[in-house]
């Protein structure tokens, strides 16, 4: 028999959506990550939609809170939104990693990170992520990380797959972002712009493939943009 889609889904509208932000989600954002955010969109306009949104960042404080997370790494920084997300989140002795080609937008969010009372926390690497990634492998191959967030180089997730496999520990989850692009991954190629043509190939790809590696156990999670929890069982 042919798989059925449910059709019980209940983001249906705008308004819905608007709902959730405005009862549950904006009042319960920090101080400092709404000024981070402001900042953000007062600096770089229209490109700081690149900030996971305030819910995702929600959800995933949640999920690291709850996995006891105390080790953790992002690769992908920009301004700091999911970087600031996560060092509230972690214990006051927790660490996390991030890497971040440029540094520039980094520096923004920095006053915010300071004035959240967290910059001890951070380990900030301005770096290439794979690169940064191998020579992680390099120094210390054995697997030291609780979680990993991906936002960073949409086409190179596949490869930072991979190394991740070897970076997070066996129980511990590697979540990718962006993976429904803008809904286009269930779109035909010429029904989307064609700048965004070569992610939705990419995502697509790597969907396919997380979805049927047995060495994790995945959720995709339909808030955002899309992001997928893989979680290593070997
Ligand atoms: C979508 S933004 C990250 C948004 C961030 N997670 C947040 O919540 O604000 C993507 C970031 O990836 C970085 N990036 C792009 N290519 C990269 C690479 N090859 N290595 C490391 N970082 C890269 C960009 O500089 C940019 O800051």
């Amino acid at each position: 028999m042919e798989n059925l889609i449910p059709t019980k889904g209940i983001l249906k509208t705008e308004a819905l959506k608007k709902y959730i932000f405005e009862t549950t989600v904006y009042p319960r954002e920090h101080v400092e990550l709404k000024k981070l955010r402001e900042a953000t969109v007062h600096k770089y306009g229209k490109l700081s939609e690149m900030e996971i949104p305030v819910d995702e960042g929600q959800f995933l404080s949640m999920l690291i809170k709850m996995m006891n997370a105390k080790n953790t790494l992002e690769l992908g920084v920009f301004t700091g939104y999911s970087l600031l997300t996560t060092a509230l989140a972690l214990p006051e002795d927790g660490r996390i990693t991030a890497i971040d080609i440029d540094k520039e937008a980094y520096e923004l969010g920095l006053e915010f990170i300071k004035n959240a009372g967290v910059d001890h926390k951070i380990n900030f690497i301005q770096s290439d992520g794979l690169q940064a990634l191998d020579k992680m492998l390099s120094e210390n191959p054995k697997p030291e990380f609780d979680f990993a967030f991906v936002d960073a180089n949409k086409t190179k997730y596949e490869d930072a797959y991979e190394r991740l496999m070897k970076l997070v520990k066996v129980g511990g989850i590697i979540a990718f972002d962006n993976t429904l692009w803008i809904g286009y991954v269930a779109e035909e190629e010429e029904s989307v712009p064609e700048h965004l043509r070569v992610c939705r190939k990419t995502f697509i790809e790597l969907n396919k493939q997380l979805a049927s590696d047995p060495r994790i156990e995945l959720s995709q999670v339909s808030i955002g943009d899309g992001v997928t929890l893989c979680r290593r069982v070997v």
